[in-house]
């Protein structure tokens, strides 16, 4: 892989000199490679640090895999996320914010939901609206109001502007009490995060001067998925004098309009701002000819094979219904496994290098059983998820966890004080008469919790489970939770690498961020929606589920417009994951879950 011979042209934005660049171009045309190189070449000729940011954890551990691990790579350069960036800057620097100790991230959308219920229920008028509500609508309330306040901050409105929009009016109310009740807990949300280390960098210039001048060079991936408040924290960032920067992106794959994103940022206000030199790259390097003929059909592009050699396979399929679906995908893996061996295949053709993509996860339904009844291994590719307990013993740890390192966190107080049905969860009188008398181990696992015998307490912690030392539990409870005590460790062992300064609380955020949470090697085939699976390749990937309604998403259909433009664009990233082959279907009826049969047509993006 490191020795791939760049074309003159990739090589040309590798060898820039300082300025402010956006690399445009399509999908497989090599922009990651590109920016790898770039920063590999500015570790070795430079003096000044590289901040390389990314969409998502697992972007940034492939970035920093291709970059190697080097001590001067370690040394010089940032790979992060984000939200990962902005944690590490309000460690260090919460105080300048107003909090008097490092707030806590609500990560959960349960955490969310449950606050906005609070926020409700404190305000008569929405409560008032909200008694009127049953089932669905009780949901749709909340997530509107999550959406709007998600909004607010994205987008950097001023209360100014949000009093002059009639439309939000009502919900503004709503915000201030949220954001309070955040307070109280000592807690911020995702949207916080970002936003919190903008206006400090906006409005504290000794700070600002400080990461301009750690940070010489500033490189992102995937630019098309900017929002406001992202490209306004680079650009603060960034500020007037040393404009290092360097950005990649495709405006084709821009799929992530419902969080505010849109490619305008990277296109016209990056270009605009920074007086920015755009170079294009219009060769395709992954994908074979068939691919590349498919995605440029669909996109009315004109991207060149560079494998031109490889013609691959594009086919379409239209089957009876979901099931004959998941039948026919199952019988073409099998036979490709038979196979083994493909001219246009390097190496053997084994699960691993097969991926089934679709819109949504719930278009799995009938391949996973398939799968399964046929015994072939597959796993679900996660996005940016952090660690999450599946035994009851370590789910009520983690909630002793967060309130030992913020005893403000009154909202996972009240959750496990639920769990546990009792009033003081410190008693350990009461707490043996509770419905989980084993959670006294949790809490004496989390009392004896300092940063510096972490590694001891954990064995022992283990030790009680491997020895069967704490009565009332099953060989299975015993085995969830010695594997999740192990996930515990194994992202322990991720920070401390990852971490010279160590604190209880710097561990969890970490936590909650996904920043330490490897998801371990998987085997198989993968399934994955085609968000997660963006940025990715497979040799051979199979599309499910392309008829009208379900890929076109039937909101973006009856929204048109944006909406549709990115269902396009997500079609479009489907398409260029696969190296070699491409097999779409879809079902020509669906099973409604009232239990009809409903006709569907094929995809408008395949006909
Ligand atoms: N000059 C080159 N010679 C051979 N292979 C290359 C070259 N440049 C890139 N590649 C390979 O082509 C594939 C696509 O590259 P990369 O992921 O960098 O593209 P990208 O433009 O970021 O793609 P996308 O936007 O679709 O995620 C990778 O497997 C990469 O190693």
């Amino acid at each position: 892989m490191n020795n791939i011979e760049l074309s003159e042209n990739q090589q040309k934005i590798v060898d820039l000199d300082e300025g402010a660049y956006l690399v445009k171009a399509s999908a497989g045309s090599g922009k990651t490679r590109v920016l790898t190189e770039r920063i590999k070449r500015i570790v070795n000729i430079s003096k000044g640090k590289v901040l390389a940011i990314t969409f998502t954890n697992k972007a940034g551990e492939e970035l920093k895999e291709r970059l190697g691990t080097s001590e001067r790579v370690k040394e010089k350069v940032f790979v992060g996320t984000f939200h990962s960036f902005c944690q590490s800057i309000l460690e260090l620097r919460f105080k300048l914010l107003g909090y008097s100790s490092m707030p806590h991230i609500f990560e959960e959308d349960s955490d969310r939901i449950e606050l906005i219920e609070q926020a409700i229920f404190q305000v008569p008028y929405f409560q008032e609206i909200y008694s009127g509500l049953e089932g669905k609508q009780l949901f749709e309330y909340k997530y509107k109001a999550l959406n709007f306040i998600s909004q607010v901050k994205r987008e950097l409105i001023s209360p100014e502007e949000l009093i002059s929009n009639s439309e939000n009016e009502e919900f503004r109310n709503l915000y201030e009490v949220y954001q309070d009740i955040l307070e109280s807990n000592n807690a911020i949300d995702f949207d916080d995060l970002i936003l919190l280390i903008y206006q400090l960098l906006i409005n504290n210039d000794s700070v600002a001067n400080l990461y301009r001048k750690t940070y010489e060079y500033v490189c992102l991936d995937e630019a098309q998925d900017l929002n406001k408040a992202q490209y306004y924290l680079l650009k603060a960032l960034v500020g007037n004098e040393n404009k290092n920067i360097m950005m990649v992106g495709d405006p084709n794959q821009a799929i992530y309009l419902f969080n505010g994103s849109t490619s305008d940022y990277m296109e016209n206000d990056f270009v605009e701002d920074f007086g920015t030199t755009v170079y294009t790259l219009t060769e395709n390097y992954r994908c074979s000819r068939s691919v590349i003929e498919a995605s440029n059909k669909l996109m009315g592009l004109q991207a060149e094979a560079v494998n031109y050699v490889i013609d691959g396979i594009f086919e379409i399929n239209g089957l009876l219904n979901e099931e004959e679906e998941a039948n026919f995908v199952v019988d073409k893996i099998k036979k490709l496994i038979e196979l083994k061996k493909h001219k246009d295949i390097e190496g053997e053709i084994n699960y691993d290098n097969i991926s089934i993509l679709a819109r949504n996860k719930y278009v799995f339904k009938n391949v996973e059983s398939s799968l399964k009844e046929n015994k072939i291994p597959y796993f679900y590719k996660s996005g940016n998820i952090g660690l999450k307990f599946s035994s009851t013993l370590m789910q009520i740890f983690d909630y002793y966890f967060r309130i030992k390192i913020n005893p403000s966190d009154k909202l996972h107080l009240s959750r496990l004080e639920k769990l546990l049905n009792i009033s003081d969860v410190y008693d350990e009188e009461i707490i043996k008469s509770s419905k989980f008398p084993e959670s006294i181990y949790s809490l004496s696992f989390v009392n004896t919790l300092t940063i510096d015998n972490l590694s001891l307490e954990i064995k022992k912690f283990r030790k009680l489970f491997e020895e069967n030392k704490v009565d009332g539990l099953t060989d299975d409870d015993r085995k969830l939770i010695i594997e999740d005590i192990d996930e515990f460790d194994s992202n322990w062992k991720t920070y401390q690498m990852k971490n010279q300064k160590r604190t209880l609380s710097g561990f969890k955020n970490s936590i909650s961020l996904g920043i330490t949470n490897h998801p371990k090697n998987e085997n198989g085939i993968t399934l994955s929606t085609v968000h997660t699976m963006k940025g990715q390749e497979s040799d051979i990937v199979f599309i499910i589920g392309m008829d009208e309604g379900t890929f076109p998403d039937y909101r973006a259909v009856n929204k048109g417009g944006l909406e549709l433009q990115q269902e396009k664009n997500n079609a479009y990233v489907a398409f260029t994951r696969s190296k070699r082959f491409l097999f779409i279907s879809y079902p020509k009826q669906r099973l409604m879950p009232w239990g009809d049969f409903k006709p569907r047509s094929i995809s408008r993006f395949i006909k």
